[in-house]
């Protein structure tokens, strides 16, 4: 794609694809996310499976104000930016999209404080779908050290919106999240 491309609305008569049962959360995935909880927790404290519950237990002894353990943001790898300080999880099937640097998708804020993603461009029979992760993601953190996307623009490394702005604006035009589409950087 161009980076001059003009991107469509959205059609009105577009089907919405969207799946709302959070309980086709892959159990590997939920696995590897409790492993990697409980290593932080670590002599402290421990989720664990009782019986078909999950819950959280002390692994020593506390006196009172001793223990705080902070809620915050769950971001992860599969979560997606919506906010300064707001990242969501997304349910299937957008959890699992890919970036590339010439996606076929634009990201469009939607009511249930997370995005759809509208055709930018033809998408052929058999190709992935992807999106730009810059275009809602302020400073990507914990991506691969290359971008594998492929495409001859690529541009290697994904940082976020903050080392971009300047290519994803003209480039995306409105399909950049609303959050950051206010904010003013360096150009
Ligand atoms: C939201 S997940 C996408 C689904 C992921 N491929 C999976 O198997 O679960 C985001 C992660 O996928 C990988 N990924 C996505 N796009 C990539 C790209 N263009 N190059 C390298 N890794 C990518 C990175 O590890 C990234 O943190």
């Amino acid at each position: 794609m161009p980076s001059t491309t003009v991107v469509p609305e959205i059609k009105t008569n577009v089907i919405k694809e969207s799946m709302n049962d959070q309980n086709l959360l892959p159990n590997e995935l939920f696995e590897g996310e409790i492993a990697r909880a409980n290593e932080f927790g670590e002599g402290r404290w421990e989720i664990r499976q009782q019986g078909s519950e999950w819950a959280l237990l002390a692994l020593k002894s506390y006196v009172p104000g001793d223990l705080n353990i902070s809620s915050g943001p769950n971001r992860t790898s599969h979560t997606i930016q919506t906010g300064d300080e707001k990242h969501v999880i997304m349910n299937l099937p957008c959890r699992f999209l890919n970036h590339c640097c010439e996606p076929s998708l634009g990201a469009w804020d939607n009511d249930c404080e997370a995005f759809d993603f509208i055709a930018l461009r033809h998408i052929q029979k058999g190709e992935e779908l992807t999106f730009d992760y810059d275009t809602t993601e302020f400073k990507v953190e914990n991506f691969p050290e290359k971008c594998l996307c492929g495409v001859n623009s690529c541009r290697r490394t994904i940082d976020g919106y903050l080392g971009s702005e300047e290519i994803v604006r003209e480039k995306y035009g409105k399909y950049i999240a609303r959050y950051l589409k206010s904010k003013k950087l360096a150009y």
